[in-house]
């Protein structure tokens, strides 16, 4: 055992402690609070960090400058993330008719490459994107999402008519640069959200909640499945659902370090890991 502890670069004791809790509880407790991940060559026990909103529009803006990504590379990989996270917690034979609400940033571009892979994933999405961007990105995965027979629709349904007509809503109306309070276009959907019994996922943000604060005013909106993006966001230690996954797993390891992120593992691969 100690051959191939030291030939995997981990020691003994590292292992002991996850493998047997009961030979060292402490830190055995200690090591599963701190979401430890194993990095190549060494157990590292940094938590995982939240960031403020300042640190994500950083990080953002970095993957376009220093990195040159684009957006259209990251919102791809973001938005098939958010679709394999609901197919983990979802089945489409439970949950198959989706209405993917999408605001007027790159969070509302997030959904509709989301509806487009869920559609191809076997489930029925539907479209409600009340401002569309008059941007050639997102007039293409409109696009798309059209060729692809994804239906939409023009106004946001009640929150009667949204429980007859779906099984989950995939919220993607605002993500880190939101500024509460909600503004008089948007406060129907918001409404809904928080009305409604239906399961929610949220893109990055639970839309409506302030990007550090979390809840604030009336908004209560309460999704059972959070999809964190790149990094979980301050707001996100408030959630309080069922399912928490990170996705967009597309960060290069030096920004992974020069933010202290302490990233998790993604198993295998995956493209989103459950938190
Ligand atoms: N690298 C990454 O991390 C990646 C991030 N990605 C995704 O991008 C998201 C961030 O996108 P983003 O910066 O475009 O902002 P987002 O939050 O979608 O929307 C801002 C829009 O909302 C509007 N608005 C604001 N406040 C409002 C209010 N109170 N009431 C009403 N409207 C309000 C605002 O309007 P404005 O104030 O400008 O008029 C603007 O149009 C991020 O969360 C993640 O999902 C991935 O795609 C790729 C990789
Ligand atoms: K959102």
């Amino acid at each position: 055992m100690s051959l191939i502890c030291r030939q995997l670069g981990v020691s003994l004791r590292a292992i002991t402690c996850i493998t047997h809790p009961l030979v060292w509880p402490e830190k055995a407790k200690k090591l599963r609070e701190n979401k430890r991940f194993y990095t190549g060559n060494k157990m590292d026990s940094k938590d995982l960090k939240y960031l403020n909103q300042k640190e994500a529009i950083d990080v953002d803006q970095e993957l376009f400058t220093e990195y040159k990504f684009s957006v259209d590379q990251l919102m791809e990989l973001a938005g098939l993330s958010c679709a394999h996270a609901v197919a983990k917690c979802f089945a489409a034979v439970k949950h198959p008719r989706i209405l993917v609400c999408c605001g007027p940033g790159n969070n509302g571009g997030d959904g509709l490459v989301a509806a487009r892979h869920l559609s191809l994933m076997g489930y029925t999405p539907t479209i409600y994107y009340p401002k569309p961007t008059p941007k050639p990105l997102f007039e293409s995965l409109s696009h798309q999402c059209r060729l692809m027979e994804i239906p939409s629709v023009a106004e946001c349904p009640s929150v009667a008519s949204a429980s007859c007509s779906y099984d989950l809503i995939l919220d993607a109306l605002f993500g880190f640069s939101f500024k509460p309070p909600v503004r008089a276009d948007f406060a129907a959907v918001v409404e809904l959200l928080q009305q409604t019994k239906l399961p929610i996922a949220s893109v990055d943000i639970p839309s409506g909640w302030d990007v550090e604060k979390g809840k604030v005013g009336e908004c209560d909106v309460e999704p059972s499945l959070l999809i964190s993006l790149t990094a979980p966001k301050l707001c996100a230690r408030q959630f309080r659902g069922e399912h928490h996954y990170l996705g967009g797993r597309f960060v290069p390891p030096a920004l992974q370090r020069k933010y202290e992120l302490n990233l998790p593992v993604y198993p295998g691969n995956e493209l989103c890991v459950k938190l």
